[in-house]
């Protein structure tokens, strides 16, 4: 090609360059080096000044209805992803910088706050990470117009070595020097596991029907080894609904047992048996839900209902989920008001039942306990339908609190060959009444018969004797007490060969009592009547909860001594909360030193 065909051919693409580059400036807004941006705008938004150039831009990203699933996503905002960004026009072969700003973070929709104390409450993550980030612009609008100021004045030292670290035009140019991030209390997210800050997406790996209205949701996410301190938890749900979210509270529950755990490693091989044994125990570890469901159309019901198992064939950009129904947004955990007291006391008198009633501060139990005057803790527990998950938790958490220490006293006992005298001096008592309809109806049922008899077995050790031993001697003053159907004569004589020989351990001395109040009147799979089926572990009414059935098992507590303490917990439906509260009062149970009575909402 000839010199004057090439000056042509060069002419020409500059020609067309200069075109499309005219084009472009006409079509977007001129912004001046020093111009304030508008953080209000819910999304990411990058001002780009070309310095050198003319050209100044902002080009905020057009704002939508709906967070993205990113943003849903969204972790704790890391300045290192946001601020002063440079590149280079190969056109014109001037240096740009540009503004990236962090999205706004997302304000909670109606109904988001489950108006339950709840601390952090999402309210107060927003308006925190609110003001943290236009903190956040503020300082990252003033570093981008010093650094604008700097490269129009000639004094921008780019092409410097310091310069060329902290500006990388290819991979976007990360501010990679700081890693300040603004999470702003002590609440840690767990990278895999759930946020307390935003929701993510984690896939349903199971969906079952345990009965008509009640659905178990499995998801992929370990249940939180959550510290002692927050046993009690709740997690929310968010499904999107149009162009709506609609987001509720949903106590999860911990399914694993530990002898579940230990069957499963003590197993050298994987035949198919043990391998399907291991998928549902591992399963029986992760985050699952129960959820009651109501008739359709029921907006929250339906959404349950729409779920769908993850399928590994179809892949979801995010999850590897194939849709959105293969997927929950859950953010959590998130303690209410009352679980917060709660668990500070139980992580402080791990043996212990709550005290919560703000007019007897936990120091008066603490003296109580130093000199000894307290030595009974009674709770009773009512119970109807999904409003046992929050009882379950509790009485999983005291369980496994006392589990721990009754191994570490065992352990001190065989090391030191000392004796536990005086470590038994706290007897805790739980009566659980739980109200449903048949017994198909009931949750969580194989779970809290477990918790009845715990999970060692009668034939173990000396300690586990000694603990079915209580069990069975508490049945035995209820049985005397409240003619609840008859002992068996082998659990009679386990019971009193078991107190003759004496307990070495007596430091378990927890007793759990479940009895169900089911309102149909038969069973209709053996259509045999429901007091026919009590057994050791629990006892069945037919009917509705009654002022009777309170009043029997109320009837130890009616006369407490000041080294006696109740506490009765209430939870079920609206009407059924009502119902019970009247009852008590009319019973005479009313809150006072003695009886605290708690109405979980
Ligand atoms: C901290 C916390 C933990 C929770 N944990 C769980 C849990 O583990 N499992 C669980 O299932 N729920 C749980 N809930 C309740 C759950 O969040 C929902 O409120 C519940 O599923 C009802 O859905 P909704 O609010 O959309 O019902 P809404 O339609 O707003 O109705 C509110 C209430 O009216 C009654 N109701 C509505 N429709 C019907 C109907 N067709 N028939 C009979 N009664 C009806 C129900 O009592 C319902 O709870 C929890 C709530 C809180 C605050």
């Amino acid at each position: 090609m000839s010199n004057s065909a090439v000056a042509k051919w060069l002419e020409e693409i500059a020609a067309a360059k200069a075109k499309a580059q005219s084009k472009a400036s006409h079509t977007q807004q001129p912004h001046p080096s020093n111009a304030t941006v508008d953080i209000s705008a819910n999304s990411d938004q990058t001002i780009t000044a070309g310095i050198g150039s003319s050209n100044a831009y902002i080009q905020p990203n057009p704002p939508s209805l709906l967070p993205t699933s990113s943003q849903l996503q969204r972790k704790p905002i890391s300045r290192s992803q946001y601020g002063t960004v440079a590149s280079f026009d190969i056109k014109t072969r001037k240096k740009l910088l540009r503004l990236v700003l962090p999205p706004e973070p997302i304000k909670p929709a109606p109904g988001e706050c489950c108006s339950n104390d709840c601390d952090p409450c999402v309210n107060t993550i927003y308006w925190q990470d609110l003001v943290a980030h236009r903190e956040l612009c503020k300082r990252l609008t003033l570093e981008y117009e010093a650094a604008c100021l700097a490269l129009a004045s000639g004094e921008d030292s780019a092409g410097s070595e310091e310069q060329q670290t902290r500006l990388d035009a290819n991979t976007g140019g990360k501010i990679d020097d700081e890693n300040e991030t603004l999470d702003l209390d002590q609440v840690q997210d767990d990278e895999n596991g759930l946020s307390i800050r935003s929701y993510k997406p984690f896939k349903v790996l199971k969906k079952r029907y345990l009965s008509e209205n009640t659905l178990q949701v499995v998801c992929d996410v370990a249940y939180p080894k959550v510290p002692r301190d927050m046993a009690l938890f709740h997690v929310l749900i968010r499904f999107r609904r149009g162009d709506q979210f609609v987001t509720k509270a949903f106590t999860p529950v911990d399914m694993s047992r530990s002898s579940d755990a230990e069957e499963i490693e003590s197993k050298v091989s994987g035949s198919g048996l043990e391998a399907e044994a291991e998928a549902e125990s591992s399963l029986s570890r992760k985050l699952i839900f129960l959820v009651k469901l109501y008739p359709s159309p029921h907006a929250t019901s339906d959404m349950f209902r729409a779920l769908e198992e993850y399928s590994s064939t179809t892949q979801h950009h995010e999850t590897g989920a194939s849709n959105e129904n293969e997927v929950l947004f859950l953010r959590g955990p998130i303690q209410t008001g009352r679980d917060i007291l709660w668990n500070s006391e139980i992580a402080q008198n791990p043996g212990l039942a709550p005290a919560v009633m703000p007019n007897r501060p936990m120091k008066s139990r603490d003296r109580d306990l130093e000199s000894n005057k307290m030595k009974q803790e009674r709770i009773v527990m009512i119970a109807a339908g999904s409003g046992i998950t929050p009882m379950y938790q509790f009485l999983r958490a005291i369980h496994q609190y006392q589990e721990q220490k009754h191994e570490q006293l065992e352990r001190e006992q065989r090391v030191y060959n000392r004796g536990n005298e005086g470590e038994d001096q706290v007897v805790q008592e739980v009566d659980l009444i739980y109200c449903n309809r048949t017994t198909s109806d009931i949750w969580l049922r194989q779970e809290l018969q477990e918790l009845c008899s715990g999970p060692d077995g009668p034939h173990d050790s000396v300690a586990s004797d000694t603990h079915i031993m209580e069990d069975l001697l508490a049945m035995d003053t209820l049985n005397t007490n409240m003619s609840w159907g008859t002992q068996t004569e082998t659990e009679s004589t386990l019971a009193k060969s078991l107190s003759g020989t004496g307990s070495r351990l007596r430091t378990r001395r927890r007793r759990v009592r479940v009895q169900h109040v089911l309102s149909s009147l038969e069973d209709h799979h053996s259509h045999r009547p429901y007091h026919d089926l009590s057994t050791v572990q629990e006892r069945i009414h037919a009917g509705r909860i009654t002022r009777d059935l309170l009043r029997d098992t109320l009837q130890q507590n009616m006369d407490l001594t000041e080294n006696e303490r109740l506490q009765i917990l209430v939870c079920g439906p609206p009407l059924f909360n009502a119902d019970v509260s009247r009852m008590l009062s009319q019973l005479g149970f009313q809150d006072s030193k003695s009886c605290e009575i708690h109405i979980l909402e």
